[in-house]
């Protein structure tokens, strides 16, 4: 028998290699000899780069960069099985969570240290880079990143601006001399979590602002300074992308990797599927076993098991869910796919217990599923 394991981390607790291992200690105690293919998932977002490099015996590496706010930071990227591809998490750079709730303030934060991440990865040889942006704590459009880069932002003294989008009222025009030649030889993807436009009511500035700290001031500065650095970028470089679904994620970074790198922007699980072959590794299984932490109506939203589910619905595999906990809405997984959810809590008990004893309670349940008649 042929099982597929394709969970995502559960997010706090276990990577999505160590669900793995814990899915097929159950499976192995009541089928020793199956054939069991472990596919450590992500959806682009926290974990991608964990899981593309356990899937493709990869390495992870550490580059001290600069953060959202100049402190220095050390991030972690990764370098795919092939040792050209490199995998980046903006947020490991330039996230939310490194700035602490009192110094939040994206009119100054930048994205820079990101930029300096995909220059470790030039220097090591890297031309193809998956990058997954999200969870920011910048609004800069991805300026930092770009000037990391070696694009100058320059204003109407011919000086160049400073970090962050409080700043981008003042951009003149892009000074592109300097740009890394190695960028053109260099493919990028670009895993979004969210698919709004650059600005407008439904843009970086007016949905993510507030988190980073904006007040309803600051956004209308944001959102307006964005619209002129669109403008710019328009003129000079004749592309008009601010509308472009995935622009305004990552405070703006989606439209920068467009701009300057001419990245192609995907749904972040699409990205994961493709590179780990996903299809390819469904062709003829008997069982797909996914889950995540918490399965319920967002799962169909793009999340790991959804795409999972569909990836094996297309070569006719059913797919089992193994979750630390089921919402509402975890119906609609149904018709895409899923032949069921479990949730891996036997008794009641605190999510505490649940994540510190998530291992065993992962196996126990995936056992318990073996030997459902189903697979009899
Ligand atoms: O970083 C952000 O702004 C949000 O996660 C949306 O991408």
């Amino acid at each position: 028998m042929k099982i597929v394991l394709a969970p995502d981390s559960f997010k706090g607790s276990l990577t999505a290699k160590e669900v793995c291992d814990a899915m097929e200690e159950g499976i192995r105690r009541v089928i020793p000899a199956a054939d069991i293919v472990k596919i450590p998932m992500a959806d682009g977002g926290e974990g991608t780069v964990q899981s593309l490099v356990d899937t493709t015996g990869g390495q992870i590496l550490t580059e001290v960069v600069t953060g959202p706010i100049g402190q220095k930071v050390t991030a972690k990227y990764g370098i795919l099985g092939d040792g050209q591809t490199a995998v980046i998490e903006m947020a490991e750079a330039s996230g939310l969570y490194l700035v602490p709730a009192d110094k939040r303030n994206p009119l100054l934060t930048s994205t820079y240290g990101t930029g300096e991440l995909i220059r470790a990865a030039l220097d090591r040889g890297c031309r193809k880079f998956i990058l997954g942006i999200g969870g920011s704590a910048t609004n800069d459009g991805g300026a930092g990143m770009a000037q990391a880069l070696g694009v100058r932002f320059i204003d109407s003294n011919n000086q160049e601006l400073p970090f962050g989008g409080g700043s981008l009222d003042k951009l003149e025009r892009l000074d592109l001399s300097a740009v890394d030649s190695r960028l053109a030889e260099c493919s990028f993807t670009v895993a979004c979590d969210v698919d709004n436009p650059l600005t407008g009511p439904q843009g970086a500035s007016h949905i993510f602002g507030p988190q980073k700290g904006a007040t309803p001031e600051m956004i209308r500065l944001l959102d307006a300074n964005l619209s002129h650095y669109a403008a710019v970028v328009e003129k000079q470089l004749n592309r008009s992308i601010q509308n472009l679904p995935g622009a305004g994620a990552a405070g703006g970074l989606g439209f920068a990797m467009v701009a300057f790198l001419n990245a192609v922007l995907k749904r972040g699980i699409d990205i994961v599927i493709e590179a780990t072959d996903l299809p390819r590794q469904v062709m003829g299984a008997d069982l797909v076993l996914s889950g995540e932490g918490q399965c319920d109506g967002q799962t169909v939203r793009g999340k790991t098991p959804f795409g999972v589910a569909k990836t094996a619905q297309t070569a006719g595999v059913p797919v089992i869910l193994i979750a630390g906990s089921i919402g509402q809405g975890v119906e609609e997984l149904y018709s895409h796919g899923v032949c069921s959810v479990f949730s891996i809590v036997d008794r009641p008990m605190s999510l505490q217990e649940a994540m510190e004893r998530a291992v065993e309670l992962i196996a126990n349940t995936v056992e318990r599923v073996m030997r459902t008649r189903f697979l009899a």
